[in-house]
């Protein structure tokens, strides 16, 4: 069963096409990592999924029902998005943010209740982070806030969750979490979407990989077959070897 169907996308800003026949399917469970260099569209092709931009040429399908024809609210019940800029200018409490996240699911009127509130306390136990509970937005670091928003969009309990740059202001550990987060969150059945800069954390994820390259073209399969030197070299503009670690059982990638 296909969850997302991207067929023959095209963008373009003005006269200035950002990508070209974008195409790919997902299926529940499946994880599909987009790399590409700065500026090359990425975000772009996000805010073209989550129906911010409504301008491409294409057809976007979810549960075989084209993207436009979902209301904001049924489409906030099956996909969330963590976006590149995730601050909030909001002074509430993390709590209180988290169950924000909770109302596409309310009727008119209705408050979350303490299913919600016990919902995104098990979530920020899941992400390590249940200390920040009560402190305001405001108040928390950069790294943190970008946890609490990954937070927020599992407190949406989405079917497909789109993840912009997620781990761009974690340590190396929190990395991990969440890479593992998003494992756990694939077994499930939630299928995820996400950019990052770090071609290692595709090879780690070892599923569906998109390659935007500059002028359009998009590229799309399991990263075994789409990763290689000659690929992220002509995507980086830079030396690049990708090396098999049998102490790994899987490849990574370093720029030389
Ligand atoms: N509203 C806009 N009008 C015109 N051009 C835009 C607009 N928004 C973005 N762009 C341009 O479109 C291109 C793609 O931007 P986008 O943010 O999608 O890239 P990205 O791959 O996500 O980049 P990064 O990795 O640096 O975050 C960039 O060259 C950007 O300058």
């Amino acid at each position: 069963m296909t969850l997302l169907n991207v067929n023959q996308l095209h963008f373009a800003y003005g006269d200035r096409t950002i990508f070209d026949q974008v195409s790919f399917d997902l299926e529940p469970g499946q994880i599909m990592t987009i790399l590409g260099p700065n500026g090359v569209g990425k975000s772009t092709l996000l805010s073209c999924l989550t129906n911010q931009l409504k301008e491409a040429n294409g057809q976007i399908n979810i549960n075989d029902r084209p993207l436009d024809s979902w209301t904001p609210k049924d489409l906030a019940q099956h996909m969330a998005l963590v976006p590149q800029d995730y601050r909030s200018g909001a002074h509430l409490t993390v709590i209180d943010y988290l169950t924000t996240a909770r109302a596409p699911y309310l009727g008119l009127g209705q408050v979350p209740n303490g299913k919600d509130e016990q919902l995104a306390i098990d979530v920020l136990e899941d992400l390590g982070i249940k200390q920040l509970l009560h402190r305001r937005l405001p108040t928390l670091s950069g790294g943190q806030m970008q946890l609490v928003a990954i937070a927020r969009a599992l407190v949406q309990e989405p079917e497909l969750l789109i993840l912009d740059e997620p781990m761009a202001a974690l340590d190396f550990g929190r990395q991990r979490q969440v890479l593992k987060i998003v494992q756990q969150l694939a077994k499930r059945g939630v299928a995820i979407i996400l950019t990052t800069h770090i071609p290692n954390q595709a090879l780690l994820l070892n599923d569906q990989v998109g390659l935007l390259f500059p002028g359009g073209e998009f590229l799309a399969g399991h990263c075994q077959e789409i990763i290689s030197s000659d690929r992220l070299e002509k995507l980086y503009h830079c030396p690049v070897k990708v090396v098999y670690v049998p102490e790994l059982g899987r490849s990574i990638c370093e720029m030389c």
